[in-house]
C-alpha cells in the first residue's frame, strides 16, 4: 500500500473516476461519520457469487435476482480514499495510477454514468397497476399459494438543477445518520445512491456475524416508545425472523443470540427489527458470512415467503425490472470486515431525472391503497434529499 499525502475532496475523487471511466463507490456506515470511497482502475467488474472471507478489499454491488440480466459487480479498491488522502494497492499498474493522478489534478466536469437502455425501456407502474397487483397478491395468499410477497414499483423524479452526486451523498449522510449511505457508479451499469436501513450480512473486525429481520412499516411518531403495532405488521416481521432461523437451521447453526423485535426509526418511518448475532470466535464457522449471504438473499423482507412462489409472483406481476433495487451492496475484505446492506430507499440517476424505488410487504390482510401509500412514504426518503438540494 502506498499513501499519497496531498489532500483531495470527495468530489474531486469521484469526478476523476468518472472522467477516467472507472468504477467508484462512496459509503458511510450507520452511526459513524467517516466517508470512504474506492475506485478500480483496471477493467472488469463482473463477479460471480461473492466469497466474503477470501475477497480482496473492495465494494460489492449485486442485483435483486441472482439470475438477473444485470451482473453481480465488484469494485476492487485499487485506490482508496478517506479524509482527503489516497491509499493505493501495491500491485496496481503504475501507468493506471499515473493516469488517475493526472485526472485528479484536472478540472473535470460534473458528471455520472447512466444506464441508457434502462432509461429508455423501463416501465413505470401506475397507481392502478400497483393496487391491482396487490389485490391479486392478496387473493393468491388467501388461496395459500404463498404467505407473503413484497411488491414494489419505481417512479421518475426530476433532478434539481446543477445536481452533484457527491453533494447529494453529503446531504443524505447528514439527513440519515443511522442509515448506510452509498453512491455507486459503474460504467455500463449506471449510478445508484441510497440510505439503507437494512443489514443483510455483516462480519465485523471482532468476527461477529450479524443479520437482521426488518419489516413492518408505519410513519414515525415523536417518541418511539409510544409506537403501537398492529397484528399484521407483527406477523409480517415474524415471517422474516422465521426465514432467518430456517437459514441457520439449514447450516445446523444453533449458537446465536436473538434480540427483539424492537421499534427502530428509519428517516420518516418506523420498522420492527430483530438482531441476530453469532460470535465466530466462539462458534467455529469460518464461512458463515458467505453461506448466509447465499441462503438469505433475497430475504422475505424484499421478496416473500416461500421464496420461489413469491419470486415468480413478483416477476409475473410487478411489471418492471428491479435491477439493483433490493439487491445488496457494501464494503468487503477490509480490516473492518464485510458489511452488506439491502439496496433500499435508493434511486438510480439518469441524466435529468432519478428513478426512485420502493416496495411493501403484502400479506392476507393487506389493503392495496395503504400499500401504495407505504411505497409513497418509503420514496420520501430519497425525495427529501432531492428537495433539500432544490432549495
Ligand atoms: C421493500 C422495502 O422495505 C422493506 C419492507 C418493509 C415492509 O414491508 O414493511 C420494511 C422494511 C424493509 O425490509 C423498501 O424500502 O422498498
Amino acid at each position: 500500500m502506498g499513501t499519497e499525502t496531498r489532500a483531495y475532496t470527495l468530489e474531486k475523487f469521484f469526478q476523476a473516476a468518472i472522467a477516467g471511466e472507472k468504477a467508484v463507490a462512496v459509503w458511510r456506515q450507520p452511526n459513524t461519520t467517516t466517508v470512504h470511497a474506492c475506485a478500480q482502475l483496471s477493467a472488469g467488474y463482473t463477479t460471480g457469487q461473492p466469497q466474503l472471507e477470501s475477497s480482496p478489499f473492495g465494494f460489492l454491488f449485486c442485483p435483486f435476482q441472482t439470475a438477473a440480466p444485470q451482473p453481480n459487480t465488484f469494485i476492487k479498491a485499487e485506490v482508496y480514499f478517506q479524509d482527503g488522502s489516497l491509499t493505493t494497492v501495491v500491485d496496481t499498474p503504475q501507468h493506471l495510477l499515473d493516469h488517475f493522478y493526472t485526472l485528479l489534478e484536472a478540472e473535470n466536469q460534473n458528471s455520472w454514468y447512466t444506464d441508457a437502455v434502462a432509461a429508455q425501456s423501463q416501465h413505470y407502474q401506475t397507481e392502478q397497476g400497483f393496487t391491482t397487483a396487490v389485490a391479486k397478491a392478496v387473493k393468491a395468499i388467501q388461496a395459500e399459494e404463498m404467505e407473503k410477497v413484497v411488491l414494489s414499483r419505481n417512479k421518475l423524479e426530476p433532478l434539481p438543477p446543477h445536481f452533484s452526486p457527491t453533494a447529494a451523498f453529503e446531504t443524505m449522510a447528514a439527513a440519515y445518520p443511522r442509515a448506510f449511505i452509498s453512491l455507486v457508479a459503474i460504467p455500463g451499469v449506471g449510478t445508484w445512491m441510497g440510505a439503507s436501513p437494512e443489514v443483510l450480512v455483516s462480519v465485523n473486525e471482532q468476527q461477529v456475524f450479524h443479520t437482521i429481520a426488518l419489516a413492518g412499516t408505519q410513519q414515525a411518531v415523536e417518541n418511539v416508545a409510544d409506537a403501537i403495532w398492529r397484528q399484521k405488521e407483527i406477523e409480517e416481521q415474524a415471517m422474516v425472523e422465521r426465514y432467518i432461523l430456517s437459514c441457520f437451521k439449514k447450516l445446523r447453526l444453533r449458537e446465536y443470540t436473538e434480540v427483539g423485535p424492537r421499534t427502530i426509526v428509519a428517516g420518516n418511518l418506523m420498522h420492527l427489527r430483530t438482531d441476530f448475532k453469532v460470535n465466530l470466535k466462539e462458534v467455529h464457522f469460518p464461512t458463515l458470512g458467505t453461506d448466509m449471504l447465499e441462503l438469505l438473499h433475497p430475504t422475505s423482507a424484499v421478496c416473500g415467503l416461500p421464496k420461489l412462489p413469491a419470486l415468480q409472483f413478483i416477476l409475473a406481476h410487478e411489471g418492471y425490472d428491479r435491477s439493483y433495487y433490493s439487491g445488496y451492496l457494501g464494503p468487503v475484505g477490509s480490516a473492518e470486515g464485510a458489511h452488506l446492506y439491502v439496496n433500499l430507499r435508493c434511486m438510480e440517476l439518469l441524466e435529468q431525472e432519478a428513478i426512485l424505488y420502493a416496495g411493501a410487504g403484502i400479506t392476507a390482510e393487506s389493503d392495496p391503497q395503504k400499500e401504495w401509500q407505504e411505497t409513497e412514504h418509503k420514496m420520501q426518503t430519497m425525495r427529501k434529499v432531492l428537495l433539500i438540494l432544490n432549495d
